[in-house]
């Protein structure tokens, strides 16, 4: 396989009222605004990387919806797939911390026209006619039972018609609340369908009876060797590791477990973050294009871990970084002209 996806992210997509700069919450009288979701994070990191792609979701039928739709478009996406519909836009509050002082977010999403979609109401064979590649995460089931069992006939209609399906745990514990056993087998169920796992170790614990050692790249290999045993259509599974050193100066790793070894990438050492959120969803669609490329495991890896370290330095939370961005970061000029 190399080529350009024709590529489909369903998921719901939030407006984010972020406090400016380095201040605490409505510390001043304003909030700055962004979209964003994780996955129309990752389609915009593949549209920004040349491929086509479509974001299935449903907005409001008001003026936050349509504003929504014209940022998805400008960030390359096909917004034809989008279900207008009556209820509210889903909400995130955002802090970015500073220094010991760690970012925070607040969700205000329940009852969003997202999560209140019955499931028989999307139709899966027309929002995945043409596609290749279906991008999930696990948010979506944490939002309800409805948006649950459509993520798992979106995979299962994907996987049918023949597309690849990649899948990124994003556990979030504020949204699963007290639903621990919930989350592991829709999880669990959601993996039998998935080529490519975005999942940590601890991720990989919640669907898998695993050992740990707290040593965490031992534990990720054994946690991905687990999962090739009991997912028969998984090829990769891959992670990527944080140390912090205060919010704003951060060393990055990865590790890409496929069934025939594993490969490593990083340091990347990051001082100055401009932007946190978003990282790991720039990471999966790099990793998704290098796939796509067929470059070798290595490579991708390196290239997705490089798209991850840029995203750091742009605000917002959707993916713009470019080909031509991965290899300035690389170069490393302190002025480009
Ligand atoms: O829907 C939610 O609850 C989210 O958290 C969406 C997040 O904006 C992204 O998934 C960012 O995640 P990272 O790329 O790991 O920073």
């Amino acid at each position: 396989m190399s080529r350009y996806l024709n590529a489909a992210a369903f998921g719901e997509v939030m407006l984010r009222l972020s406090a400016p700069g380095r201040e605490a919450l409505l510390h001043s009288h304003r909030l700055e605004t962004w979209f964003g979701g994780a996955e129309a994070n990752v389609a915009a990191g593949l549209a920004a990387l040349g491929h086509r792609a479509r974001i299935i979701t449903a907005l409001p039928e008001n003026a936050i919806g349509d504003a929504c739709t014209g940022e998805l478009r400008r960030s390359g996406l096909d917004t034809s797939h989008i279900t207008r519909t009556a209820g509210r836009m889903g909400l995130y509050f955002h802090t970015s911390g500073a220094m010991q002082r760690p970012a925070e977010i607040i969700y205000d999403r329940a009852g969003s026209a997202f999560s209140q979609m019955p499931p028989g109401a999307w139709d899966w064979k027309a929002a995945l006619d043409g596609v290749d590649w279906l991008h999930l995460s696990g948010i979506t089931p944490a939002l309800g039972a409805g948006p649950a069992q459509a993520a798992l006939d979106a995979a299962r209609t994907a996987r049918e018609l023949g597309a690849s399906v990649s899948f990124d745990v994003n556990y979030r514990p504020m949204l699963w609340g007290g639903r621990e056993k919930e989350a592991s087998s829709i999880l669990a169920a959601l993996a039998t369908h998935v080529t490519v796992l975005f999942a940590s170790a601890g991720d990989l614990a919640r669907i898998l009876p695993l050992d740990q050692t707290g040593e965490p790249e031992a534990d990720f290999d054994n946690a991905a060797a687990a999962a090739f045993a009991r997912f028969d259509g998984l090829q990769h599974v891959a992670t990527t590791f944080r140390q912090s050193r205060g919010t704003l100066d951060q060393t990055l790793h990865a590790r890409l477990a496929s069934r025939s070894g594993t490969a490593s990438a990083g340091p990347e050492s990051l001082a100055g973050i401009v932007e946190r959120i978003g990282g790991g969803d720039a990471f999966a669609a790099g990793l998704i294009d290098g796939l796509a490329h067929g470059l070798d495991p290595q490579t991708a890896l390196a290239d997705a871990l490089t798209a991850m370290a840029v995203k750091h330095s742009m605000p917002g939370d959707m993916c713009t970084v470019r080909r031509s961005d991965i290899a300035a970061w690389r170069e490393g000029r302190d002025l480009k002209r």
